[in-house]
């Protein structure tokens, strides 16, 4: 045995040697002294921290329910006839995979509960991840040095909602054929390669007879391995980097406050597990989801009204629904812009954008420090007024996906929901935007107001020539911090000249000057927040009794979580 093998036997975690099984794996493994580091951690705690882990747990429990799955479900467009013991379609010819998720659905003990689990989870998973994303993009965690875990976020969400696509096709019962003739519409859209593609993905003309098999494999081999993979990388740079937190008294961009992984955090996220899982399993067994008995085997000549994709795809069918009508022939072809555009351009201008934000935004900000305090949402209000506005576009087109749906439930004119929509997804996004901007920026100036004329006591004192006034008293330093700590200074937005005062041309004018432009956008409205000299100053004419200072008597609570006073 060599040397250094057993200098770090003794040297391992405490330089004690460890005793029992724990210690035989010790001695192999070393693990001690990497988990007394990192089972220390520090993890912040907020509620919003735990939509990430939302999407982290709906995950574990779709790869538990889908293992499950695996065991019964037949993978084949091969034609049989069904002898299951739905009576309905008894003796109807329907592909292997259509017949065994009846079979699944009837005749194995647990199979439509895990059937069910499996789906609910799927739609949890996407929505936790947006809802994730938008957490992680109002507070500004996306910024330096979290830009790469960022990315490979944006990698989990394609992925994602492919992998659901996928899942959500395998049953070849008549929705999940409707879906996938819808995609191959958008394939055969794309310009040139269209029709290539289609027959290359499903070996000759649609729907063919190896597309269930192959979307079986990217759904249970490769999809799930490269999510895993990311999702991994994801946790390792959220350990490498350190999770972000609100600011708040001792939270500075150095330190992290919170509770450690072990015992704490680790008895939180595993209780947090159970609960998704719970809560998966309670909606599988009590709300019915994806009856596809009901729809029947899969035939390309039928749709039935009404056919909705999972929810997550419901903004690429939406955006397909709400284009007009555009075709061009070119070159003895016709080219479907109708299709094209919306439904792929749709989606790629969706998930660039969101690939691109970190970067676009520094280019403006001109921000190149680290950030580990989160920034409150009205702090940033045109990049806060900018999501609203993407989240209006994107519910204008998820809303049109179900146009008929609407039209039908609510006794509607369909033509009318759509021209309202049409018009809508690029009218109120703007409306959107300039609604928002105008809320974060009087929330800011509402801040300010509190910081440099304290909190408002309610108590109100009426003076001797008949006037009222409210009481302010000064904000303790905890809250005066936590509103100004992560606040952003407003920087000086220099002129670009073409020339300068040599009449020598500045060569990089235009780039200069766009940047200039798009920075007075970025920051056009918002107040600068107080400098020391004017808190002090308020302090002080607060004190001199010019705002009537309150004594904090009995009444006085403390601070609440969000800085404001507690008074009863
Ligand atoms: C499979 C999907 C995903 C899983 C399992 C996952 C999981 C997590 C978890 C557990 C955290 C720490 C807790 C929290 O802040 O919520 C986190 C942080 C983070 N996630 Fe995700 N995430 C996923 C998708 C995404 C997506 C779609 C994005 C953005 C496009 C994203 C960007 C980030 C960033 C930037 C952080 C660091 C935030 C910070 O430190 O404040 N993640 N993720
Ligand atoms: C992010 C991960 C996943 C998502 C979003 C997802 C989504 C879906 C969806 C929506 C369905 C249709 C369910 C239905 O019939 O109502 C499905 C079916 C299926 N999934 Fe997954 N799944 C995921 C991971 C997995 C994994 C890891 C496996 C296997 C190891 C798996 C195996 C299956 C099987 C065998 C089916 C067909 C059975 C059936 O439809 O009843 N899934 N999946």
């Amino acid at each position: 045995m060599s040397q250094s093998t057993f200098t770090r036997i003794e040297d391992s975690s405490t330089g004690k040697k460890l005793a029992g099984p724990v210690g035989w794996f010790d001695d192999r493994l070393g693990l001690a002294a990497a988990g007394k580091k990192n089972l220390r951690k520090v993890f912040p705690e907020h509620w919003s921290f735990m939509l990430g882990e939302i999407a982290l747990w709906s995950f574990v429990v779709l790869l538990l329910s889908g293992v499950f799955l695996t065991l019964w479900f037949v993978p084949s467009m091969g034609e049989v006839e069904y002898r299951g013991s739905y009576a309905p379609l008894y003796g109807i010819e329907m592909s292997q995979a259509y017949a065994s998720t009846l079979d699944i659905s009837f005749d194995i003990r647990g199979g439509l509960l895990m059937r069910q689990i499996h789906h609910w989870a799927a739609a949890l998973f996407v929505a936790a991840m947006m809802a994730h994303m938008l957490r992680v993009f109002f507070t500004g965690a996306y910024r330096k040095p979290r830009e790469i875990n960022w990315l490979i976020g944006v990698g989990l969400l394609a992925l994602g909602m492919v992998e659901g696509f996928a899942g959500y096709s395998l049953p070849d019962d008549l929705l999940s054929g409707t879906g996938l003739r819808f995609v191959d519409g958008l394939i055969r859209s794309i310009p040139l390669v269209g029709s290539y593609l289609e027959f290359f993905i499903f070996g000759g003309e649609f729907p063919g007879e190896i597309i269930i098999p192959r979307l079986y494999m990217a759904h249970i081999l490769l999809i799930p391995a490269i999510l895993l993979g990311l999702i991994g990388a994801h946790m390792l740079l959220l350990v490498y980097h350190k999770h972000t937190q609100w600011p708040g008294a001792g939270r500075t961009q150095e330190n992290v406050v919170g509770y450690p992984m072990l015992p704490v955090y680790m008895a939180k996220a595993g209780g947090f597990f159970f609960v998704v899982f719970g809560f998966t399993a309670l909606m599988g067994a009590l709300i019915q989801i994806n009856p596809v008995w009901a729809y029947g085997p899969y035939n390309p000549s039928e749709v039935t009204a009404g056919s909705q994709p999972d929810w997550y795809m419901g903004l690429s069918e939406g955006l397909v629904r709400l284009m007009p009508p555009l075709e061009t022939t070119w070159f003895n072809r016709t080219w479907t812009w109708s299709v094209f555009l919306p439904g792929v351009g749709g989606l790629g201008i969706l998930f660039t954008s969101l690939a691109l934000w970190p970067f676009i935004e520094r280019w403006i900000t001109g921000d190149q420090r680290e950030h580990h305090l989160l920034e409150r949402p009205r702090n940033a209000p045109v990049r806060t007024a900018l999501g609203v506005a993407a989240m209006t576009a994107y519910a204008c087109g998820w809303i049109a996906g179900g146009n008929d749906i609407i039209a039908l439930k609510f006794g509607l004119d369909i033509f009318a929901i759509t021209w309202v929509l049409r018009i809508g997804i690029f009218v109120f996004p703007v409306i959107a935007f300039i609604v928002t901007k105008r809320i974060c920026i009087s929330l800011q100036r509402k801040d300010n107001e509190t910081l440099t004329h304290g909190w408002e006591t309610g108590v109100i004192d009426r003076s001797p020539d008949g006037g009222y006034a409210e009481r302010h008293a000064p904000l303790p330093d905890s809250s005066a911090y936590q509103l100004t700590s992560s606040r952003e200074r407003l920087p000086e937005i220099e002129e670009v000249h073409q020339q300068d005062a040599y009449g020598v041309r500045n060569p990089k004018y235009r780039k200069q000057s766009l940047r200039a432009k798009l920075r007075r956008f970025y920051y056009d409205g918002s107040v600068d927040k107080p400098t020391r000299h004017d808190m002090d100053h308020a302090a002080e004419h607060l004190a001199g009794g010019g705002e009537h200072p309150v004594e904090l008597g009995d009444d006085f609570q403390g601070v609440s979580e969000t800085g404001v006073p507690r008074v009863h």
